[in-house]
């Protein structure tokens, strides 16, 4: 496996493997890996003849300087793992070799990113499309590989590809999870004892919003506040939204459930100073 760290070297690279006719398949990531992570990178291993791996903290798509600051780095950690899972390239690129001038191109999804992740992280999917824009020209795929876990970002790519008639393909894998049901997420190594303890209630709390939600015997808006009721007596989270959506259109629910539509209950929440984000998704009978 090579690394790549300059924008050049990885163009460089793409040139060759493109009048190789290789198909090139690309795994953005922020590092920290973990299974979640390492079943994207085998699917891509599987369905083209190289595969990209990048790691990079964009800052961008920061919020929350704080968060940025704190986010898990392990790289030699990560370049260890990558190996083995069939990664081809590594890029591992620095903020100056990312954004070698202030960018002034702004994203604006509309209502995609007035709920949810968007609504509670300003500018955070503008930072997400930026750096992903960038990883599509510098690695030219002909797949790219996301985790459903980032419902509402997979989503917004798919959009992002469509607007710019980026020629290639989407391709999203389901959550993994640890035994417990919490999603595995790179921010969970920040998790306290404590917090880790009480962290597969988020799920059970999904879980509790799914059933209910395939009952249908009370409205969207009770469900959700019976999540929130849920969540709200372990004293050591604290709900920052809970969203029963529109799984394709990811607009709230409002009053009924849409027959035969995929219903996203997305949720984010505080535990100890750490933000985590999950979702389940369930099918109502047509
Ligand atoms: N548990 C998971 N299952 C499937 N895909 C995942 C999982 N966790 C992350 N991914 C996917 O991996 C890619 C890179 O995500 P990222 O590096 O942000 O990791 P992360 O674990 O989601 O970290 P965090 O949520 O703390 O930012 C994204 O497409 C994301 O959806
Ligand atoms: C897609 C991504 C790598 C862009 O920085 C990030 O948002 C992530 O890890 O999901
Ligand atoms: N997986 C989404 C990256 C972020 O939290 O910024």
């Amino acid at each position: 496996m090579e690394i790549l760290q300059s924008a050049a070297a990885l163009q460089a690279q793409t040139e060759i493997w493109r009048q190789n006719k290789l198909r090139v398949g690309l795994v953005p990531t922020m590092g920290a890996l973990h299974e979640g992570h390492l079943q994207l990178v085998r699917a891509a291993a599987r369905e083209n003849d190289v595969v990209v791996v990048s790691v990079f903290v964009n800052p961008t798509q920061f919020n929350n300087a704080e968060d940025f600051r704190l986010y898990p780095r392990v790289p030699d950690a990560d370049a260890a793992l990558l190996g083995p899972a069939g990664c081809t390239a590594l890029f591992m690129p620095s903020v100056e070799q990312m954004y070698p001038q202030p960018t002034v191109l702004r994203f604006d999804f509309g209502p995609l990113e007035q709920v949810m992740e968007g609504e509670h992280r300003p500018g955070h999917f503008h930072g997400v499309a930026t750096v992903v824009s960038k990883l599509f020209h510098l690695s030219r795929p002909h797949r790219a590989y996301f985790g459903q876990k980032d419902l509402q970002q997979v989503t917004i790519i798919r959009q992002l590809v469509a607007d710019l008639s980026f020629d290639l393909e989407i391709v999203a894998y389901p959550t993994i999870r640890e035994e417990d049901g919490l999603a595995m997420s790179s921010r969970n190594r920040r998790l306290s004892a404590e917090a880790r303890a009480v962290a597969p209630r988020l799920y059970q709390a999904l879980m509790l919003g799914a059933g209910l939600a395939q009952e249908q015997a009370q409205t969207p808006e009770a469900v959700q506040q019976a999540v929130a009721e849920f969540l709200a007596a372990e004293p050591a989270i604290t709900l920052e939204y809970f969203t029963l959506a529109d799984a394709q259109t990811l607009q709230p629910l409002a009053g009924f459930w849409p027959r035969g539509r995929t219903v996203a209950l997305c949720l984010a929440a505080h535990l100890g100073g750490v933000r985590l984000i999950d979702n389940v998704l369930v099918t109502l009978p047509g």
